[in-house]
């Protein structure tokens, strides 16, 4: 179980999460809502140690994580897809996905490499191609690809449906959701995306200035038009 108690995170001496609490079960998707700005993406770079903890604790299946190093993060079994995906664009999609081997060295990685490139054939078809000549959707997949090679319990999701045409949306939407049943990595992942959260999501928590100010069935989001008018702004 992922397990954020009480954090306090931002930028310098400035406070951007306040007092979040959360906790993600093992084999868990859960989504994280809010409108622009209200620290979402602030909350996965401080579960990955990108941001730092001012106060507060994260730990992963009873393991305090709270101060250690981001590598150290990855190799205790967190992956990280960022916003915007940050794909190599100058390297092929192999090399794309051998860097994620390289960087955490999880065993046995060139047969892991063999069955990314089963489960997702695209990456197959395209393995020489250079990343930034790929799609948005395909950006997409070789991102979630690159983060299995890590070989990871508990995957988060920077707004993995931001920038991918609509007729792909729900592509994605599966792919992540089959990470979940089939592989059964947890899932944490943030949204603006109401209709992809609540598509794939259990449970929801709603964010609003850095602090959850909400906790509910995804599902029930989903027709709750106040809750959606006052805090994702739709
Ligand atoms: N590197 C940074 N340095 C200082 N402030 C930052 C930095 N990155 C983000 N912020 C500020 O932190 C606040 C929360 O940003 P964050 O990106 O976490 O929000 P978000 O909910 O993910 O929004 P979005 O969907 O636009 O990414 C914003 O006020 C933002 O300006």
């Amino acid at each position: 179980m992922l397990r954020i108690d009480r954090v306090r995170a931002g930028y310098g001496r400035t406070a951007i999460l306040d007092d979040v609490s959360l906790t993600v079960p093992d084999g868990a998707m859960i989504a994280v809502l809010g409108r622009n700005g209200v620290g979402k993406s602030t909350l996965l770079k401080a579960i990955i140690g990108i941001v730092p903890v001012m106060r507060g604790q994260l730990s992963l299946d009873g393991r305090d994580l709270t101060r250690t190093r981001t590598h150290e993060r990855a190799r205790g079994g967190i992956a990280y897809v960022p916003q915007g995906r940050d794909i190599f664009g100058e390297l092929s999609v192999l090399d794309n996905l051998r860097v994620a081997a390289y960087a955490t060295r999880p065993k046995g990685w060139p047969q892991a490499l063999e069955q990314i490139l089963d489960e997702f054939p695209v990456l197959r078809d395209k393995r020489m191609q250079r990343g930034d000549k790929l799609s948005g959707g395909q950006q997409q997949i070789l991102a979630l690809a690159r983060a299995l090679m890590t070989n990871p319990r508990v995957l988060l999701l920077d707004e993995p449906s931001e920038g991918i045409q609509p007729s792909i949306v729900d592509q994605i939407a599966e792919t992540v959701c089959r990470i979940n049943t089939e592989r059964g990595i947890t899932v944490l992942l943030v949204e603006q995306n109401l209709d992809f959260a609540a598509k794939i999501a259990s449970h929801a928590y709603l964010m609003d200035k850095g602090q959850i100010v909400r906790d509910l069935p995804a599902h029930d989001l989903l027709s709750d038009r106040d809750l959606q008018h006052e805090f994702l702004g739709v």
